[in-house]
């Protein structure tokens, strides 16, 4: 990593590390609480270990000219790996509360170990850690290709992917030891979020930097997407954490919000973190990767850049679908309900456009299990946002609200699209990296994707199946008007359900697992050819987004 940096980028790097340990150290020393300290030390250590890293590649010989006129994308290989490691540490962890639920007696009696704690760091481990880094990783490849344009300059791409894992890292670790301010996907007290506002800005500014050097005079549309995801991150993080801390030595704050304005607006961030989180920054994926493995331009460039305004436009007013029944008036409720509604238009557009772009190149869907995870996600995203679109209806929602009918819509999103078109895109990516020919073992991605698909089905159809008993139990009355089943009843009910999802949960981790491995041998053996002649990766086709781009003339 150093090796790639400048004299002055060095000098840099270092200035601002030590900037972060001195911030770290001072609020170990000055922390008022015990869990303050502990952050304090987590930054002060994190930034001590780079510091050294930097030290050790000081006095290497600086980058050689020829190197700058290549993209740079040692970032982009850094993100890739990190955000394996996060997969399975979070997907271990997500199993672990399946369990958990069958079993509560699973908790051995320590605090760090119960649901309310372990269940955080799941959702933000697997959406931030994982789908974050994979984000990030995959949007630097694919800005740098699609422009033409390498990156300004080598260290901001690691400020990025050094800054956003010390986020996550302090996020995560706060909730083990019992920090976090209890807005959902939103947990992390005040400091944490001050520090991702700076490093998102930095994410942002640098997108554009490159963009503003393109050579290529449009602009493809999964930038569109990427940066849409950026922009609207940063304005959701911001809002939903104005908070006050009760002193600059605490790690506790207060909402600046209060009631159902703190609801609508926690509701409105929740929503919207699905939508730009969850779903632009993977169609940003999806739109490039997919046509490029399928060898296919897509299907209709339009139909793509439609569906962005659709997407980014109807999302907005959608939030308040997470508060029906509440105190919040009806009038809002019925909005977020229309605008669900109309959002299928252009969910659907985008899970069309890409199955259609595979028309003709089907045979390769049978064939490689590349294409085939891109495939099946772009079908579970048509699905999960069918069902969003349905439970959002005011009605459906009465029966589906507080039971596993929500948790299975959930994964049918999370696993069977966000992380399949993830797995898609790093199964592509890794052998263009590292210039090799395919992965270490096409037949382990082949094993990969029946576990992840597999694992995905057991997983959202045993949702499903108890969701609609709990919610169907709970609304039953008998002949006197009283409830027919008590809650203990609709739990019992629920247990061989939550045993199945647990062993779905399961093949879906060993999928990843057995995914690290495959990614790890190809990195070794590339690492054992290193010196030899360079397989001509086809990514590095200097007209490759116009060619994507060119599907509506042909
Ligand atoms: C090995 C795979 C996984 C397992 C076993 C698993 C398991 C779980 C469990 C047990 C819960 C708690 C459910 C509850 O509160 O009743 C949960 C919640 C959640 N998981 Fe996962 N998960 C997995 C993968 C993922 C992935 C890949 C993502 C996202 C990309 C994800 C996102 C979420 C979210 C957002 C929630 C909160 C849902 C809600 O409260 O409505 N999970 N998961
Ligand atoms: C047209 C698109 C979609 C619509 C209209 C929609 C609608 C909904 C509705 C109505 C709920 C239940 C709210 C409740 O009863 O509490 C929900 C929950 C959720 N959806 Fe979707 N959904 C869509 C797509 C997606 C996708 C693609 C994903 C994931 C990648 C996703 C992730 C979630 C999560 C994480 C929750 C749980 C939030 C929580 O309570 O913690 N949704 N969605
Ligand atoms: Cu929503």
């Amino acid at each position: 990593m150093v090796g790639q940096l400048t004299v002055n980028e060095r000098k840099l790097a270092f200035l601002i590390l030590i900037l972060i340990a001195v911030v770290g150290l001072a609020m170990a020393i000055t922390g008022a609480d015990k869990l303050f300290v502990v952050h304090g030390l987590i930054i002060f250590l994190s930034a001590l270990g780079t510091i050294f890293l930097v030290i050790s590649g000081y006095f290497l010989p600086p980058p050689d000219i020829e190197n700058a006129k290549h993209y740079y994308d040692d970032p982009t290989r850094a993100g890739i790996i990190i955000a394996m490691v996060w997969a399975v540490f979070a997907m271990f962890i997500g199993d672990w509360v399946a369990w958990l639920l069958a079993f509560p007696e699973m908790t051995f009696d320590a605090a760090w170990a119960s649901f309310g704690r372990l269940r955080p760091v799941h959702t933000t481990g697997i959406i931030f850690g994982f789908g974050g880094n994979a984000l990030i990783a995959t949007s630097f490849h694919v800005v740098q290709r699609t422009s033409r344009a390498r990156m300004p300059d080598n260290l901001s791409p690691w400020v990025v992917i050094f800054g956003y894992n010390l986020f996550c890292l302090l996020a995560v670790s706060g909730y083990f030891i019992g920090i976090t301010q209890s807005k959902e996907y939103a947990e992390p007290e005040w400091y944490a979020d001050i520090w991702l506002v700076i490093i998102w800005v930095t994410y942002f500014i640098l997108y554009l930097r490159v963009l503003a050097r393109r050579k290529e005079p449009h602009i493809y549309v999964a930038n569109w997407y990427y940066m849409a995801f950026i922009l609207v991150v940063a304005i959701l993080h911001i809002v939903n954490n104005l908070a006050i801390p009760i002193s600059l030595m605490h790690a506790k704050s207060y909402s600046a919000f209060s009631g159902v304005q703190d609801a609508m607006t926690q509701w409105w961030y929740g929503h919207n973190a699905v939508a730009f989180f969850l779903t632009a920054g993977f169609l940003g994926m999806l739109y490039y990767f997919l046509p490029k493995q399928a060898g296919r331009p897509i299907y209709s460039y339009r139909m793509s850049i439609v569906g962005f305004w659709g997407i980014t436009f109807f999302y907005m007013w959608a939030g308040s679908h997470h508060l029906h029944y509440t105190a919040l008036p009806t009038w809002v409720q019925t909005l977020g309900m229309t605008f669900s509604a109309m959002l299928l238009i252009p969910s659907w557009i985008a899970a069309g456009n890409a199955l259609m772009t595979l028309n003709g190149a089907w045979h390769k869907v049978r064939d490689d299990a590349t294409l085939r995870f891109m495939m099946v996600a772009a079908v579970f995203y048509g699905l999960s946002t069918f069902e969003g679109s349905f439970m959002a209806i005011r009605p459906v929602n009465a029966l589906s609200h507080y039971t596993d009918w929500t948790i299975g819509h959930v994964h049918a999103g999370a696993l069977g699209w966000v992380a399949l078109i993830t797995f898609g895109a790093i199964y592509a990516l890794v052998p263009w990296l590292w210039k090799q020919k395919r992965m270490y073992s096409p037949k382990l991605v082949e094993v990969h994707f029946w576990l992840a698909l597999s694992g995905t089905l057991i997983y959202v159809f045993s949702m499903w199946n108890s969701g609609i008993i709990q919610g169907l139990m709970w609304r039953t009355y008998n002949e006197s008007g009283t409830l027919a089943y008590s809650f203990v009843q609709s739990m019992v009910e629920m247990h061989p359900y939550y045993i199945a999802r647990a062993i779905g949960g399961l093949f879906f981790l060993i999928g990843a697992i057995v995914g690290c491995y495959n990614i790890w041998m190809t990195v070794r053996s590339a690492r054992m050819l290193a010196g030899a002649p360079e397989f001509e990766t086809p990514d590095l086709g200097i007209a490759s987004a116009q060619e994507i781009k060119a599907g509506e003339q042909a």
